[in-house]
């Protein structure tokens, strides 16, 4: 690392602290821009740091790092290739997070909540893997190899489809990607009827996992 680090959020603790924590135990200097304005927050969005339009951000050797945990992973702050695997992960889990709380939702709620996901999945999430696999040309996300990435990627892909068959049309060489990674023979495999491989929640699983939990 050959820059101090920058780190951008507000003056308060929220998802920075941890990492203002581990920076400052691993003995890092670091260097912050507070925001204090929706002007600092919209110029980091106008810039295209904010892969996902979220801080916390971390400015490190020109690489604008995203995703509270994945920063907090970088434990060697030298690896490009795992933080982004990590960053690209951390946005699809985010993706596929609303989609797996939405039924526990009051019917009333539900239907609002599924199209505002569809809503971010195509102007938030979806543009971005599909400017980076645009950028880079290659196979996969990350590096020309298949990755965590791609699988936590195809899966979010399906899951979304399923709230809208054809959300993909306006995004070519994530169809592509997603026919690709399909066809990876153990991939393949579980998507086969009779895998691992589980249905969307009906009522019944809705039910089960209220009760277990108590919610
Ligand atoms: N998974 C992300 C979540 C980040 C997040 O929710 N950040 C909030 C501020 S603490 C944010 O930027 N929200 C704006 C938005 O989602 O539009 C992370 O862990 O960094």
């Amino acid at each position: 690392m050959a820059a101090k680090p920058k780190l951008y959020y507000f003056h308060g603790r929220g998802r920075m602290e941890s990492i203002r924590w581990l920076l400052a135990a691993a003995g890092v200097e670091f260097e912050e821009e507070f925001l204090e304005t929706r002007e600092q927050y919209e110029k980091l969005q106008k810039d295209g740091c904010l892969l996902f339009g979220q801080v916390p951000l971390v400015e490190v050797d020109g690489m604008m790092l995203t995703q509270t945990r994945a920063i907090l992973s970088l434990s060697c702050w030298s690896n490009g290739c795992f933080i982004r695997i990590d960053m690209y992960v951390d946005g699809t889990l985010d993706l596929m997070a609303m989609i797996m709380l939405a039924p526990f939702q009051r019917p009333e709620e539900k239907q609002e909540t599924l199209a505002s996901i569809l809503q971010k999945a195509k102007t938030r999430y979806f543009p971005v893997f599909e400017k980076i696999l645009k950028d880079h040309g290659e196979d996969f996300l990350v590096g020309n190899k298949f990755s965590w990435a791609d699988i936590q990627m195809l899966e979010a892909i399906l899951m979304v489809e399923e709230l809208n068959a054809s959300v993909l049309s306006d995004f070519p060489l994530l169809k592509a990607f997603k026919t690709r990674v399909s066809n990876i023979p153990t991939i393949k495999k579980f998507l086969q009827p009779g895998s691992q491989r589980k249905p969307p929640p009906d009522a019944h699983y809705v039910d089960l996992v209220s009760n277990i939990l108590q919610f």
